[in-house]
C-alpha cells in the first residue's frame, strides 16, 4: 500500500520535464536524478513508476481529468492505475482537488473513442486499426500498456544457459529459459544488475528477446566477415560476435559517437577480440566503400519511430508523427541502399526495425527489392528452423508483443546473388 509519505511534489516535477517532450523521458529523468542526489533508491522508483505511468496512459488521464495539468495527470495515476483511495490520497490533495477525485474515477473507458481507449494518438490508432483490424490492434494496445519484462542474453563464450539458470536461481532471482531465443532469459523480476558477478564478469547481457531473435536471421558463421551497419551501443553486435565465436572480422558501424562509446565497456566484459566498432559520418561513408562486395553478412538494425518499443519507451507514441514516420522511412530506404552494396554474391542482407508500421518494414522492402533486383526475400521462418529456433510469422519475421511477449520487431531476410 502506498506510504503517506511518497515524493508526490517531485515526482510531478519531474514529470513536468518530461511532458516537454522534446526529449526522450529516460534523458530528463535522468538528468533530473543526478540534479536532485539527495533522493533515495525508493523515491527515485516511484518517481520513475509515476512519470513513465503517465506517459503510458496519458490519453485516458487527460480524458478523465478533463484536459490534465501534470499534477491532474499525476493525481490521475494514483485514483485510476494505483487505485488509491480516498484516505490514502487526502494528505496530498490541496482544496478542489478534493472534489476532482469522484470524477477522476468515474471516466468509463468504453464510451470512449479507440484512440482514448488504447492510450494513444490519433494517427497511430487509425494505422493499427487499418493494420490489424479492431481486435488485434486492441490486444497488442494493451500488451503495449504494460512495462516489459526484464531479459538476459547468455554470452555463450563465456557460460552456458542451463548454468546461468541454475546460478540466478540460486541466488534467489527467479529466472527462466525464453520461449524462442536459445540464450534468453527472462526474470520475474528486475534485479539491479549492474554490481551483480555474472554481468560484470560478460556472462549475461541485458537484451530483449525478440532483438536476439534478429541475431539469428543474420546467422554469421565462424570466420566470416560481418557489418552491423547500425550497431549503436551494440546489443545486436556482441551476439553477432559470440555466434562467430570470436572468428572472422566483425564491424560495428554508427553515426552516433556517444551510443559506440556506449558499445565500448559491454566488448570489454563479453571478451569478444573480432570486433572493430567505426564510427561513420553517415551511410555514404567513404571507410564504407572499401568494404564493397566482400562482407558475408550485414545487419541494418535501422533507426525507426519505435512503435514496437512502446511497453520500455512510451513517451515515443507522443513523439512520433506521421511527419517524422515518413521521414525514417525515408532516411531507412537510404541506409539499407548503402548497406546493401557491402554484401557479396550469395551473402546475406538482414533490415530490421523495431517498429509495427509498413511504411517502415514491408513497404521499405519491396520498394527495395524492386529497385535491387540482386536481392531475393528468404523465408524467415526456415532461417529460424536452421537456427534451431520454432517460430513461424512468415516469410517476415513480425515479432508482436501481444503475441510472443518480446518488443516489437520486423525483419526481412535478403540473399544477394
Ligand atoms: C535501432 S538503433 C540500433 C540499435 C542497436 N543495433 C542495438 O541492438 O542496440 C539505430 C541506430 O542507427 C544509427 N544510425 C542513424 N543513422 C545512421 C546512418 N546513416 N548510418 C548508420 N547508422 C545510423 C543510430 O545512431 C542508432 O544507433
Amino acid at each position: 500500500m502506498p506510504s503517506p509519505y511518497l515524493p508526490l511534489e517531485q515526482a510531478i516535477t519531474a514529470l513536468r520535464a518530461v511532458m516537454a517532450l522534446d526529449t526522450p523521458a529516460d534523458v530528463v529523468l535522468s538528468r533530473y536524478f543526478r540534479e536532485n542526489p539527495m533522493l533515495g533508491n525508493k523515491d527515485r522508483a516511484f518517481i520513475a513508476e509515476l512519470v513513465f505511468g503517465v506517459l503510458r496512459r496519458k490519453r485516458s488521464l487527460e480524458a478523465a481529468t478533463g484536459k490534465g495539468t501534470p499534477r491532474q495527470l499525476a493525481l490521475a495515476w494514483l485514483v485510476r492505475v494505483q487505485g488509491m483511495n480516498m484516505r490514502q490520497l487526502e494528505p496530498h490533495l490541496r482544496g478542489p482537488e478534493l472534489d476532482m477525485v469522484p470524477q477522476i474515477k468515474a471516466l468509463d473507458l468504453a464510451t470512449q473513442p479507440l484512440a482514448v481507449q488504447w492510450d494513444v494518438p490519433d494517427w497511430l490508432a487509425e494505422r493499427w486499426l487499418a493494420i490489424y483490424g479492431a481486435e488485434a490492434a486492441a490486444r497488442l494496445a494493451q500488451a503495449l500498456l504494460h512495462p516489459a519484462p526484464l531479459d538476459l542474453r547468455v554470452n555463450t563464450l563465456r557460460a552456458r544457459r542451463d548454468d546461468m539458470l541454475a546460478v540466478l536461481n540460486a541466488a534467489g532471482m527467479s529466472a527462466t529459459a525464453t520461449p524462442y531465443s536459445p540464450v534468453g532469459v527472462r526474470m520475474a523480476d528486475k534485479p539491479v544488475l549492474a554490481k551483480y558477478k555474472p554481468f560484470l564478469e560478460g556472462q549475461i547481457e541485458i537484451q530483449d528477446e525478440g532483438s536476439q531473435l534478429l541475431g539469428y536471421l543474420v546467422a554469421p558463421r565462424r570466420g566470416e566477415m560481418v557489418v552491423d551497419f547500425c550497431a549503436g551501443a551494440g546489443g545486436k553486435t556482441l551476439l553477432l560476435g559470440a555466434l562467430m565465436h570470436s572468428t572472422g572480422r566483425l564491424y560495428a558501424f554508427d553515426v552516433s559517437e556517444k551510443r559506440l562509446a556506449k558499445l565500448k565497456p559491454r566488448l570489454k566484459r563479453s571478451g569478444l577480440s573480432n570486433l572493430t566498432p567505426q564510427l561513420i559520418t553517415s551511410e555514404n561513408d567513404t571507410r564504407i566503400k572499401r568494404l564493397a562486395g566482400k562482407i558475408d553478412r550485414v545487419l541494418v538494425d535501422a533507426p525507426c519511430s519505435g512503435m514496437g518499443t512502446l511497453r520500455r519507451n512510451p513517451d515515443l507514441k507522443w513523439r512520433q508523427s506521421p511527419d517524422s514516420v515518413a521521414e525514417l522511412s525515408a532516411k531507412q530506404t537510404a541506409i539499407l541502399a548503402a548497406a546493401s552494396r557491402l554484401v557479396k554474391p550469395g551473402g546475406r542482407l538482414v533490415y530490421a526495425t523495431c517498429s509495427l508500421l509498413p511504411e517502415e518494414n514491408e513497404q521499405v522492402v519491396e520498394a527495395f527489392i524492386a529497385a535491387n533486383p540482386r536481392f531475393v526475400l528468404k523465408n524467415a521462418a526456415e532461417i529460424l528452423q536452421q537456427q534451431h529456433v520454432a517460430l513461424d510469422t512468415g516469410d517476415y519475421l513480425r515479432l508482436n508483443p501481444a503475441e510472443h511477449g518480446t518488443d516489437g520487431f520486423f525483419a526481412a531476410v535478403l540473399e544477394a546473388s
